[in-house]
């Protein structure tokens, strides 16, 4: 066995396909998170409050914008980073994971990419260093899966833009001071909007009572003839593929996220399986024991390959979003069932908040839904390899 066997499993030695940038990476941000996540998540998740004193730890390490180029105060970093700081980083929680990913990659990104660059200038050194975070607004209350049937819309005003709506389900929005937001103009297209906190009219009020990603804040925007100033229109691309472009990166840090918090199931769940002892044998010793982790470890193996593949195809530009829905369905998936197995092997200890796989399975139910259900993906996948349209 391997002295790490706890800490990463790792068994078809995947390190050796990693640079030593890499490894430096993931080991510094596995450090982190068990010195600054691991500590207190139990008792955020279940104050169900964000804790927002990480914010400038989670900056430090290069989680916010990891692949946005320096000069905007990005890390800088290619995509294989980017999903190694994901990994380490749901390994701790999908809630933080999850606010890590929408600043980096629903925020950041779309200014990086459809902003001009005095937005890029004014915004992305401060969400990079955490001064401001960030919310993305795409789904609605009647429009989920189908996000072009939104109604959220803003009309020109002359000299300011007049926004209308309203938008659910977003993560960070209750103490986010930036919204990207996707409304309609007159002409039905798509188009994001920064909108800031303050702007008469805006408001972010909190879902409660959920039992998964209890230590994300997630709410709802409220658009109530708020007037938007012109340059806050991101100029460089509408319609859908706008904000799925920004989805593409999410789910693809999600395809790496899940796998760490399916790797700290797994180490807790291998770990108890050698000291817990019934019938005068250590459980680990049953073969039924034994078929739950050999399971868990090969579906682990074969969700970091996908990952790992993914991202050598987006360093190199070529990943297709049908190629990225594969990897987000599959992987979260496989999180969520090692999850059920690993809370199985802790018996009634399983389900407390002394471990931490009962919060990563509560958590994996958002994780699978938001960001394209695992239906959509599956849909995603069926319309790529077919050539017909199943969604409708
Ligand atoms: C904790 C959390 C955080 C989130 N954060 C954000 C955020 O930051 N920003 C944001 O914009 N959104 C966010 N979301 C929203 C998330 O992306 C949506 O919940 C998701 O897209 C599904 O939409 P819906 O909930 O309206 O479900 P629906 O679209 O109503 O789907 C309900 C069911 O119907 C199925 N279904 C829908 N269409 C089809 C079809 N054509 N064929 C077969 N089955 C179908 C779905 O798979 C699902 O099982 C978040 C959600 C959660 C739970």
């Amino acid at each position: 066995m391997k002295p790490d066997v706890f800490e990463a499993p790792d068994y078809y030695n995947l390190d050796e396909l990693l640079s030593e940038e890499h490894k430096l990476i993931r080991d510094a941000t596995r450090k982190w998170v068990k010195r600054s996540i691991s500590p207190i998540i139990e008792d955020y998740a279940q104050k169900a409050e964000f804790p927002k004193q990480i914010i400038g730890g989670l900056a430090d390490i290069g989680a916010f914008g990891p692949y946005i180029p320096m000069q905007y105060g990005g890390a800088g970093l290619d995509q294989i980073s980017y999903g190694l700081i994901m990994q380490e980083i749901e390994r701790g929680d999908s809630g933080i994971r999850s606010t890590a990913s929408v600043q980096s990659s629903l925020v950041m990104y779309p200014i990086w990419k459809y902003g001009n660059e005095a937005q890029r200038k004014k915004y992305l050194p401060k969400l990079a260093s955490g001064e401001w975070i960030g919310c993305f607004g795409l789904t609605e209350p009647d429009h989920g899966s189908n996000p072009s049937g939104m109604v959220t819309n803003f009309k020109d005003m002359g000299d300011h833009y007049l926004l209308n709506g309203a938008k659910l389900w977003i993560s960070n929005a209750p103490f986010a001071q930036v919204a990207i937001v996707w409304a309609k103009n007159e002409a039905g297209r798509i188009h994001g909007l920064i909108v800031e906190r303050g702007m008469e009219g805006f408001s972010t009020p909190e879902t409660h009572n959920k039992w998964s990603l209890r230590a994300s804040a997630t709410g709802e925007l409220i658009f109530d003839n708020v007037k938007v100033p012109k340059e806050n229109l991101l100029p460089n691309k509408s319609g859908l593929g706008a904000p799925l472009g920004c989805l593409d990166s999410a789910r693809y840090g999600i395809a790496w996220g899940a796998i760490g918090a399916a790797m700290d199931c797994y180490d807790t769940a291998l770990r108890y399986s050698k000291e817990r002892t019934q019938f005068g044998k250590p459980i680990g010793q049953f073969q039924l024991q034994q078929k739950k982790l050999a399971e868990m470890i090969t579906e682990i193996t074969k969700a970091q390959l996908l990952a790992w593949r993914l991202g050598v195809l987006r360093n190199e530009d070529k990943a297709t979003s049908a190629q990225i829905s594969m990897a987000k369905r599959n992987n979260v998936e496989m999180a969520i069932n090692v999850a059920r197995e690993a809370r199985q092997i802790l018996g009634g200890m399983g389900i407390t908040g002394e471990y931490s796989i009962m919060r990563h399975m509560m958590n994996l139910e958002s994780v699978i839904t938001y960001e394209g259900t695992h239906d959509i993906h599956l849909l995603i996948t069926g319309l790529d390899v077919t050539g017909l349209n199943g969604f409708k």
